[in-house]
């Protein structure tokens, strides 16, 4: 198995879920793994990003389930932020410990430090050569920060989710997933927030008139929108931030959140000494996930790809290379049907074919569905649910998306009839828990 030239068959550069859910079953199998990491081990998704976060949010739908059953409920309800800040803490904290110690098991070496390559074979690991016969970057990305003077008063999505204190007044420049989601969370515990727009559209990819709902409700519950708003500069006023946008407008802020994007970890790899080709959008890779040098590929946010940037992208890629080093593959890539949703309140979520691209498509169909409609949705007095259905010519179910406050379950329980285009005699015999989420949403097939 390994080649004797080399310490290991395979190093990873860095320990997200691009590696490990990979790396794991492939050291099981008796390769010799590494994997070589700078910071906390698991990454971006455990420590700053989907865990944390969810943690944040958990009050917020409590919070809205409580509005909708007032009278039946009649506690009061507050959400204390520090307390969710420690809560938060409580759960993540062990993660990396736990992650590591699955890898070790399993007979993965970490080896702690930055990574580099010397040649296509070699690394350089904090002063330290390693050798490998095939080499995965699973790199991950970086906050973009704006380039306007005074840019170091902004903060980003790591500094929010470790604030002990909420400020009264945020700013968060972006309309992208972490824009939404933090000025979810943000106003549910108090705090007055302005996201400022860069254009007319927040979540491009998302069905616009479902993210128009979800901003006119944040609206309502008193968080500002500026569309358009071009962020010149910032600065500081006393104790406060001044964010100068538009032509001549001032914003006085005490904190203020950069979410304009996550841009790839490719500089100070040595990608361009070895010959490695990337560009704006991350590594550049073939249908194996192989980079322009054959010995090195590349898995999860790292990689330029038209598939979402998530965390089940990045499993299944890292689960495709272990396959594909292990033999047990030769194919290319087959990327199933990847969902992604906002975790706003109410929430956003999607799979597969887009309703905007759908009314484009003679063979497509879209059926429009009010989901109160159904009984089971009145238990909780949900206020407001719309899901859309894209069918093609022979009524396989091929996208949905939705606007409700369990759009993640529906999307979640539609994954198998759109990724395996089950037929109507194969959706019928998939009966649910009744009543579920599941049920309800599986009628509309
Ligand atoms: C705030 C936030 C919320 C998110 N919420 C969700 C969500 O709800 N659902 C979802 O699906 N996705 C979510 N994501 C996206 C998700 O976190 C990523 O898709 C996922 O973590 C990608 O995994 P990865 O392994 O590709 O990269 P990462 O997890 O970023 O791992 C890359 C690792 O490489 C290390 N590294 C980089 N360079 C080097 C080097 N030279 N040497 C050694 N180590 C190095 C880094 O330290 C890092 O640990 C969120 C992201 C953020 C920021
Ligand atoms: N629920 C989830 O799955 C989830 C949650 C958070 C983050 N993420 C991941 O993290 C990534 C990064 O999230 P994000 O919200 O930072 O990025 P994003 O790409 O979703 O949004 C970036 C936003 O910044 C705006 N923008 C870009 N340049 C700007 C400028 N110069 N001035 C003002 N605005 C500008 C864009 O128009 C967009 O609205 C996501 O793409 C996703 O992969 C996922």
């Amino acid at each position: 198995m390994l080649e004797k030239k080399y310490d290991y068959d395979v190093l990873y550069l860095g320990s997200g879920h691009g590696t490990f859910d990979g790396a794991i079953p492939l050291a099981s199998k008796g390769f010799k793994v590494a994997v070589v990491e700078s910071g906390l081990i698991g990454g971006t998704c455990p420590n700053r990003g989907c865990n944390a976060k969810i943690t944040l949010d958990a009050p917020v739908p409590l919070q809205r389930e409580v509005e909708d059953l007032q009278g039946i409920v009649t506690t009061p309800i507050a959400l204390n932020w520090s307390e969710t800040v420690k809560h938060k803490h409580d759960v993540i904290k062990d993660l990396p410990e736990f992650i590591a110690g699955l890898l070790k098991k399993n007979g993965v070496d970490i080896l702690h430090g930055h990574g580099k390559f010397l040649d296509s074979h070699t690394l350089d690991v904090d002063g330290k050569q390693v050798t490998a016969a095939k080499v995965v970057i699973a790199t991950g990305l970086h906050p973009h920060r704006l380039d306007i003077p005074g840019k170091d008063l902004a903060h980003d999505s790591s500094e929010f989710m470790n604030l002990t204190e909420l400020p009264a007044k945020i700013a968060i420049i972006g309309a992208g997933y972490i824009s939404l989601e933090f000025a979810t969370i943000a106003n549910a515990f108090g705090s007055e927030v302005t996201v400022l727009m860069h254009g007319q559209k927040a979540l491009r990819k998302f069905h616009q008139p479902f993210v128009e709902h979800v901003i006119t409700d944040l609206e309502k519950r008193g968080v500002h929108f500026v569309r358009t708003a071009s962020v010149s500069h910032l600065e500081k006023q006393e104790t406060a931030t001044v964010v100068h946008y538009g032509n001549g407008k001032k914003l006085l802020v005490d904190w203020v959140l950069d979410a304009t994007g996550r841009i790839p970890n490719v500089e100070n790899l040595g990608l361009e000494k070895i010959g490695v080709k990337y560009d704006k959008d991350g590594v550049i890779v073939n249908n194996h996930l192989q980079t322009t040098v054959s010995n090195v590929y590349a898995s999860g946010d790292v990689v330029k790809k038209t598939q979402p940037k998530l965390t089940p992208t990045a499993i299944f890629e890292s689960t495709y290379l272990l396959h594909l080093f292990a033999g047990e593959t030769a194919e290319a890539i087959n990327y199933p049907a990847i969902p992604s949703v906002v975790f706003t309140s109410p929430r956003i979520a999607r799979v597969g074919l887009s309703v905007e691209e759908a009314e484009k498509s003679p063979t497509h169909t879209v059926v429009k569905n009010n989901v109160l409609d159904n009984w089971y949705r009145q238990v909780t007095r949900e206020t407001f649910g719309e899901n859309a259905l894209v069918f093609d010519k022979d009524h396989h179910l091929v996208g949905a998306t939705e606007v409700s406050e369990h759009a993640e379950d529906v999307i979640n329980s539609l994954l198998p009839a759109v990724e395996l285009r089950l037929e109507p005699e194969q959706i019928e015999r998939i009966v649910h828990l009744f009543p579920t989420i599941g049920s309800a949403s599986w009628e509309l097939l």
